[in-house]
């Protein structure tokens, strides 16, 4: 049995009051961890404070992105010991956004995915077609292509532990969102990609995730699928209302 998990990503808002605010107003309110996993992917200058904040609360705190070295003259980037050493347990990798404005290839991606899983971090690794690749009935193609990229080199317990989040780029913020059967089908072929390449027991623990504009109306549409774990979400985890509210929909 998969724990669910709800990661909101607050890609780039908030300042780190209204972080801090955010916090304290769910604090109190979010379900036991032993019910669902509780992610908060915040800029990486909010991390320090919200991993303060968060001790000894059912919330686990993720960045957006890292880089792969540990250490270096890598001017701007984040490594995944500095990430760590802060208490950050997740990390999104490969995100949409991350891959159409920062040129990120499948091989950056593992490269990433690689290190988190080296340094205790648990990779969100983002997949999903853009709306020319759908029209072409191109989707399978690109996410096999992405996510085979993604886990290369992994280990079966590593890629046990990864999260795949399948995001359509074109139901990203645009309030467009893939219908709960179209979400599952693509997400049950994720997993059997992950059979293809591990076995029986590494697809059948991986969780995985939908993304793209997941709101508390439709939270449970997708998590009524059996093979949807969770979700990645945007606009609608911004506000401590909505959040929770996404956080009671998982099942
Ligand atoms: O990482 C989250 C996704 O990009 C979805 O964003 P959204 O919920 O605002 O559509």
């Amino acid at each position: 049995m998969r724990k669910p998990i709800i990661a909101g990503n607050w890609k780039m808002h908030m300042t780190v009051d209204e972080a801090k605010a955010f916090v304290q107003e769910v604090d109190g309110l979010v379900p036991s961890a032993d019910q669902v996993d509780t992610v908060i992917c915040a800029p990486f200058t909010h991390l320090s404070t919200l991993t303060e904040l968060v001790q000894e609360r059912p919330i686990a705190i993720g960045a957006q992105n890292m880089y792969f070295e540990e250490q270096g003259a890598f001017t701007g980037e984040i490594s995944p010991v500095m990430l760590s050493s802060l208490g950050v347990t997740y990390v999104i990798l490969g995100h949409s956004e991350r891959r159409q404005y920062f040129n990120e290839t499948d091989e950056l991606v593992n490269a990433k995915a690689k290190a988190a899983h080296q340094h205790k971090l648990i990779p969100i690794i983002c997949v999903g077609e853009n709306l020319e690749e759908r029209e072409k009935d191109e989707t399978k193609e690109v996410v096999q292509k992405q996510l085979i990229g993604a886990l290369q080199g992994l280990s079966s317990a590593e890629a046990s532990a990864s999260v795949i989040a399948y995001e359509p780029v074109w139901a990203i913020g645009t309030g467009k969102s893939s219908t709960a059967e179209d979400a599952g089908d693509v997400i049950s072929f994720i997993r059997s990609i992950v059979e293809d390449q591990y076995d029986q027991q590494v697809a059948s623990a991986v969780r995985i995730q939908y993304g793209g504009s997941v709101k508390p109306e439709n939270i449970a549409e997708y998590m009524a699928h059996p093979d949807i774990d969770g979700a990645l979400v945007g606009g609608a985890s911004l506000k401590p209302t909505s959040f929770l509210q996404l956080l009671e929909g998982r099942s």
